[in-house]
């Protein structure tokens, strides 16, 4: 595994972009607090009409996946998000955010946008290990700090899936063209590389421009 990631000028990337963050539940305020000391504006999105406006990026925060993915539907944000990420929109989702992303779900999981080609297992460390910080290399950087809560693991990752983070061997961090998932909270550590590394990060025509990774990675299919 071989992974850089490009970070000269990536905050400045930021600065000017308005951040869609979904604000139905979780650790929204925590993300807006951070990418608007990176520079942007933060719009939240609470209903249909929020997700028609215009943002450039697209953020899912942790929280409780079940109740993310009951409250999109609900307030008729699904599909106009939904259209967005398919579109090629850069989004990240961190925690419950990833797993509204992925593929596949399992552990009691509701089927959410599935639009990055990834099994996950939500509660992956169990009880005894609910909450737990963590430093690791991410893409390339060295020990960027993990806060892990209640966090789902990727256990598999389907084809043109770049790995970016793993601890003790398991992924917990990915990138597939646009989307960039994580398992751990970036926005509650004092380390804005991951959220740079985010606003820097082009949309699916760039997929392979921007991460520089070659972890081979398995179809899921
Ligand atoms: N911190 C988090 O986002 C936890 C995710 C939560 N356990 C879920 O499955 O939705």
């Amino acid at each position: 595994m071989n992974q850089t990631v490009r970070t000269d000028g990536a905050a400045s990337c930021g600065q000017g972009q308005t951040v869609g963050v979904l604000a139905v539940q979780g650790a929204f305020v925590e993300h807006e607090r951070r990418f608007e000391r990176l520079g942007c504006r933060c719009i939240e999105l609470r209903q249909a009409s929020d997700a028609a406006k215009p943002f450039d990026r697209l953020v899912l925060p942790g929280g409780e996946s079940t109740v993310q993915i009951k409250l999109l539907h609900e307030l008729g944000m699904f599909e106009p998000l939904l259209e967005r990420i398919a579109a090629g929109m850069p989004v990240l989702g961190t925690c419950a955010g990833l797993i509204l992303l992925a593929a596949r779900v399992g552990n009691g999981g509701a089927g959410g946008f599935g639009t990055l080609p990834v099994a996950v297992r939500r509660n992956a460390y169990g009880r005894q290990l609910g909450s737990f910080h963590a430093s690791a290399a991410f893409a390339g950087l060295e020990h960027v700090p993990m806060t892990f809560i209640r966090a789902p693991l990727v256990v598999e990752a389907g084809e043109g899936v770049d790995v970016l983070a793993r601890i003790d061997g398991s992924i917990v961090a990915v990138r597939y063209g646009n989307q960039l998932g994580v398992a751990f909270h970036p926005e509650l550590d004092d380390d804005d590389r991951v959220l740079e590394a985010f606003l820097a990060m082009g949309g699916a025509e760039s997929a392979r421009a921007f991460w520089k990774s070659a972890e081979a990675v398995r179809p899921i299919g």
